[in-house]
């Protein structure tokens, strides 16, 4: 078995009539996080919705846990969170994940697991529309960890939190990590790459390095990941 979660090869997406993907390859290995980051508008969402199969595709291929992204098989195998939250004003939070579960074939008593995991369990008879943005992105959040995927793709999961919040997350992405998982975890803040196993540095519809953070350093010669990417930005253009 490779240790690739996901490989994408020679990925070019067309949207609006412009290439926003222009011919990216790209690794996702299993059991790590992988940060994908980049300014606004560079194609973070668009790589991510072509993980998940929803992404019409010009040329190229994604594979996935062995299957083309998007395949039956790997419903219940990969989570996705958007960066807006999908889950239901008029449910609570507990209601709502029972239904995600449901429809997952997720066990029942996962529910109080992923609620606990993003700090929500006291939230659980609360309905969804009287959450707060930050813990709506968390019940969204929620609803990504039902069924324990082996892949979990995470839109700005963090945007918006507290950093006591944003510690805490962190410290899930990296024990779901540890126990085998895949997360490919996007953000436009670079603070948080430092963070990350490994990186995905993106800028207009390119993928500029795709490294460790260390090997990012000694690449670029810069400590700070900040400096590396906009090194690696200008000797692009
Ligand atoms: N539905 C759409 N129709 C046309 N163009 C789109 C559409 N969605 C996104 N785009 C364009 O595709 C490009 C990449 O967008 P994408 O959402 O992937 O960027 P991003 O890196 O995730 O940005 P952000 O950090 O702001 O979320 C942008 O130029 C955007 O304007």
């Amino acid at each position: 078995m490779t240790n690739s979660a996901v490989t994408g090869t020679g990925l070019r997406v067309v949207r609006g009539g412009r290439d926003v993907l222009r011919g990216v390859g790209f690794a996702i290995p299993r059991g790590s996080v992988t940060g994908l980051l980049g300014p606004s508008g560079c194609g973070k969402t668009t790589l991510m919705r072509a993980v998940v199969g929803v992404q019409n595709v010009a040329e190229g291929t994604v594979e996935v846990l062995g299957r083309p992204a998007g395949h039956p098989d790997l419903r219940a195998r990969v989570g996705y969170a958007t960066q807006n939250p999908a889950v239901y004003a008029d449910l609570t939070v507990a209601e709502c994940l029972r239904y995600f579960a449901a429809v997952l074939g997720a066990p029942a008593h996962d529910v109080d697991r992923v609620l606990a995991e993003v700090d929500l369990a006291d939230r659980a008879a609360q309905l969804v529309g009287s959450l707060s943005g930050g813990q709506r992105g968390r019940a969204s959040l929620a609803v990504a960890l039902l069924g324990e995927p082996e892949l979990l793709v995470l839109d700005e999961p963090t945007v918006g939190l507290d950093p006591v919040l944003r510690e805490d997350l962190w410290a899930l992405f990296h024990r779901l990590a540890a126990a085998g998982t895949a997360l490919v975890v996007s953000s436009h803040v670079m603070d948080e790459a430092a963070r990350c196993d490994r990186l995905l540095f993106m800028r207009e519809g390119h993928v500029l390095a795709d490294d460790t953070p260390d090997g990012l350093r000694a690449k670029t010669g810069e400590q700070d990941l900040e400096q590396a990417f906009l090194r690696l930005a200008r000797a692009a253009a």
